[in-house]
């Protein structure tokens, strides 16, 4: 099939190379020169393991096509698909420019029958907004059918979970569109769940919410475990394994952060505004989830009593391992609370530096040696739970710090292993390993 894809960040270009390489004819299409120029030369502008290798395979063997030319990219596509970004408004609601400039862009484009198929998350309601101003522009000659096929991988894990997907969700307004998007998708053998348009639309924010649910139903008993003196990862593992509540999504931290949770729920919650329903078990994962990203610095500063003058160590950038992306990560809400308490900041992230730097600027200092990081600080503040993070000998945390004083926000040690150690462990849901000679040397 003739694939064109609008938008080629992490959704759009993981499922080019992914379809390109299951033999289809893939062109990705962006309004961004600079992001085009990069991926013509076979480098990926994004950080996603096997992503790069893929790239370059396809390219090589002439599947995989990259323009900011529309018509290159629309005129003699069977299928597009829309993978922009919907960031949010300020008010939470769905920010749909991307969307509708993309809709108006193939519509003057297109110059055979097509069907437009959106990835991205958009409220209920948008596919039809974006059948109808197609409808508006295109030639009059040409047949258009749109369909809603959110997306579900996650970043880091996103070219596995093309191909190992739990379901492929499909929703149409006839069985014509739905046979052509089965067709595309049957060689990857994941489930298809056909649906209606709407429905298809609400699966994907349905799905977003109950996930963040789930995290910070686990950080509320998390910071109970702490209060009555019970170990959340035992509790979390002992609930996980009744099957009806399963043990995934259960790890207690600092809050759920990325480009999707954060701004899904709260475009949710929009939603259901607009249809006079208050949700406020959505409003209250939100409300727990702002809490959850600020409770290292709290136990920090319940711990110092001051911060002032004080060296902080940040390791992670990234809102999750294996990936570059640290948009509303809780490493940003963490560095930005260090520097109002007057601490000064050295970060440390394998690979999300250049894209903190973007947003942080020089307010901290950064480093890609998790040793640089440590040496001479006076507390460090686990954000993210990179392989090298979580498998850092805690040796290396007496020798190189003043005296090793760790906020985990990840639980990556085990509370056993900490304590032959002469380190101070403050984790979440846990109990707290206080060394005497930190406490009196800081009180
Ligand atoms: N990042 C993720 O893991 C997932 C994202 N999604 C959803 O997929 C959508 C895309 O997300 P990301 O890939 O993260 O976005 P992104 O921000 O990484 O990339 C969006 C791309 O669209 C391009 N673009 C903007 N307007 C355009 C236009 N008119 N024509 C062509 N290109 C245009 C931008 O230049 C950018 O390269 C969002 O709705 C998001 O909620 C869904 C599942 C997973
Ligand atoms: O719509 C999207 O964009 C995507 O959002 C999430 O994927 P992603 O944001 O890439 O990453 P997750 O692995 O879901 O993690 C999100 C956040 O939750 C946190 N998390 C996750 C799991 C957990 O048990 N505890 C926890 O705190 C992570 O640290 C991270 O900050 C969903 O998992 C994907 O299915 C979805 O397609």
């Amino acid at each position: 099939m003739k694939i064109a894809i609008a938008g080629t960040g992490y959704v759009g270009l993981v499922t080019g190379v992914c379809l390109s390489e299951i033999g289809h004819d893939v062109t990705c299409m962006d309004t961004n020169q600079q992001r085009m120029d990069t991926l013509q030369k076979g480098i990926p502008p994004i950080y996603e393991p096997g992503l790069e290798e893929l790239l370059r395979k396809n390219m090589a063997q002439g599947r995989l096509y990259f323009t900011v030319d529309p018509k290159q990219a629309y005129s003699n596509a069977d299928m597009i698909m829309i993978a922009v970004g919907t960031p949010e408004n300020e008010d939470g609601s769905a920010d749909l420019t991307y969307v509708e400039q993309a809709a108006e862009t193939i519509a003057r484009h297109i110059q055979k029958d097509v069907v437009v198929v959106t990835k991205s998350t958009v409220p209920v309601g948008t596919n039809e907004k974006i059948k109808q101003m197609i409808e508006r522009i295109k030639p009059a000659n040409v047949h258009v059918e749109v369909a809603s096929n959110p997306e579900f991988l996650r970043e880091g894990s996103a070219i596995y979970d093309t191909f190992h997907g739990d379901r492929i969700v499909i929703g149409t307004e006839n069985d014509k569109a739905a046979e052509v998007l089965e067709e595309l998708y049957r060689p990857l053998g994941i489930p298809i769940v056909k649906t209606d348009i709407r429905s298809a639309e609400m699966i994907k924010y349905a799905s977003n919410a109950f996930l963040a649910t789930k995290i910070s139903f686990i950080n509320e008993i998390a910071n109970i475990c702490e209060k009555v003196g019970a170990n959340i990862d035992d509790v979390a593992y002992g609930i996980g394994l009744d099957e009806r509540i399963g043990l995934r999504f259960l790890q207690a931290g600092i809050g759920y952060g990325g480009s999707c949770f954060p701004k899904d729920t709260k475009a949710l919650v929009q939603l259901a505004g607009n249809v006079q329903h208050q949700f406020e078990l959505l409003e209250a994962v939100i409300k727990v989830n702002n809490y959850q990203q600020s409770l290292l610095v709290q136990k920090a500063k319940k711990f110092f009593g001051s911060l002032y003058g004080k060296r902080a160590a940040l390791l992670g950038l990234s809102f999750k391992p294996n990936t570059d992306d640290v948009r509303e990560a809780a490493s940003l809400v963490i560095a930005r609370q260090l520097l109002q308490e007057g601490a000064s900041v050295i970060a440390y992230d394998p690979i999300a530096v250049p894209n903190a730097r973007r947003l942080l600027g020089s307010m901290i200092d950064y480093t890609e040696q998790i040793e640089t990081a440590l040496v001479r600080a006076d507390m460090a503040f686990i954000a993210t739970e990179w392989d090298m993070i979580k498998t850092l000998p805690l040796q290396q945390y007496c020798d190189l710090m003043n005296n090793p004083v760790i906020f985990d926000g990840r639980n990556c040690y085990s509370l056993n292993e900490v304590q032959s150690y002469p380190i101070t462990y403050i984790s979440i849901g846990r109990k707290e390993i206080i060394q005497k000679e930190s406490v009196d040397l800081n009180c």
